[in-house]
């Protein structure tokens, strides 16, 4: 069994418990009942190369990566910092993280907020949803391509914007197919954790123009963003580069000066 398959098990068994303490029904009420969301695709096509910043305690590659003990006072310093979008691990058994954590961000932020998740059912997406969030992450190697188109439609169906994760050149294609929008390139491969930074500047250059492009994990200064930059990406996402730093916020106004500067290359539509 992958990495990716025993997060999947282990999601789907936390989720059997939280449907069952609030039906699904309930979900979608809350749901209906919560604030309209941002429009990330704006947050997401600025003139610059923006920064999508993760609250990520621990991963499976890396173990413990910081403590985070108020998830809230770093996601104000990362907005203060420039951040476009903030992305909220919210998987507990490998992560870390929880739905509090998205209540928390969601409460002290004003930018759009991902919820970044392995989402495999209608209900993760109603439950984003009713806990604020703005965008949904869609991983299609976890996904089945019915599953993915279905996932993606409901997650527009509630005004949210999809991040389409992929790795490969076929699940790109299919992503493309299921309709998605905004994709995530992700460096790493979540069968081995392998982290290979090429694989943007591969996959980017057969995305259409309209398609947002995120270059996903493995920055860990402006060189790496200004490299994705080149390679064509609208944002970058991080995660690491952040949390391990001794100041997550100074490290983001780093790589925020960076998307910004003129020598860096600009996102083509
Ligand atoms: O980070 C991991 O080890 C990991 C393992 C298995 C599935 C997903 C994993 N990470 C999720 C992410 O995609 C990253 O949190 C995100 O892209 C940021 O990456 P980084 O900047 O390298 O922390």
């Amino acid at each position: 069994m992958s990495i990716l398959e025993s997060i999947v098990d282990g999601v789907r068994e936390d989720l059997a418990v939280r449907e069952a303490a609030i039906p699904f029904d309930a979900i979608k009420e809350l749901a209906a009942k919560a604030p309209a969301p941002r429009d990330a695709m704006s947050a997401l096509r600025g003139s610059d190369v923006g920064v999508i910043a993760e609250v990520k305690r621990r991963s499976p590659s890396k173990g413990d990566l910081a403590a985070i003990a108020d998830p809230a006072a770093l996601a104000k310093d990362y907005a203060e910092a420039g951040a476009r979008v903030i992305s909220v691990l919210t998987e507990q058994r490998r992560f870390g993280g929880s739905l509090a954590d998205l209540d928390a961000v969601r409460a002290v932020v004003d930018i759009p907020v991902l919820r970044k998740d392995f989402i495999v059912s209608p209900y993760q997406v109603h439950e984003a949803r009713a806990h604020g969030a703005d965008l949904v992450l869609l991983i299609v190697a976890a996904l089945e391509q019915n599953a993915l188109a279905s996932l993606l439609d409901r997650v527009e169906s509630l005004g949210m914007t999809a991040l389409v994760e992929v790795h490969t050149a076929e699940e790109a294609d299919r992503a493309l197919e299921a309709g998605a929008k905004v994709i995530g390139v992700n460096a790493r491969d979540l069968h081995t954790l392998e982290v290979d930074r090429d694989v943007f500047g591969r996959l980017a250059p057969g995305l259409p123009s309209g398609i947002v492009k995120i270059a996903e994990s493995g920055v860990r200064g402006p060189s790496d963003l200004m490299t994705y930059a080149g390679a064509g990406a609208d944002a970058v996402l991080v995660g690491e580069g952040l949390v391990a730093s001794d100041d997550p916020r100074a490290a983001l106004i780093q790589l925020v000066t960076a998307g910004s500067h003129p020598a860096c290359p600009r996102p083509s539509r």
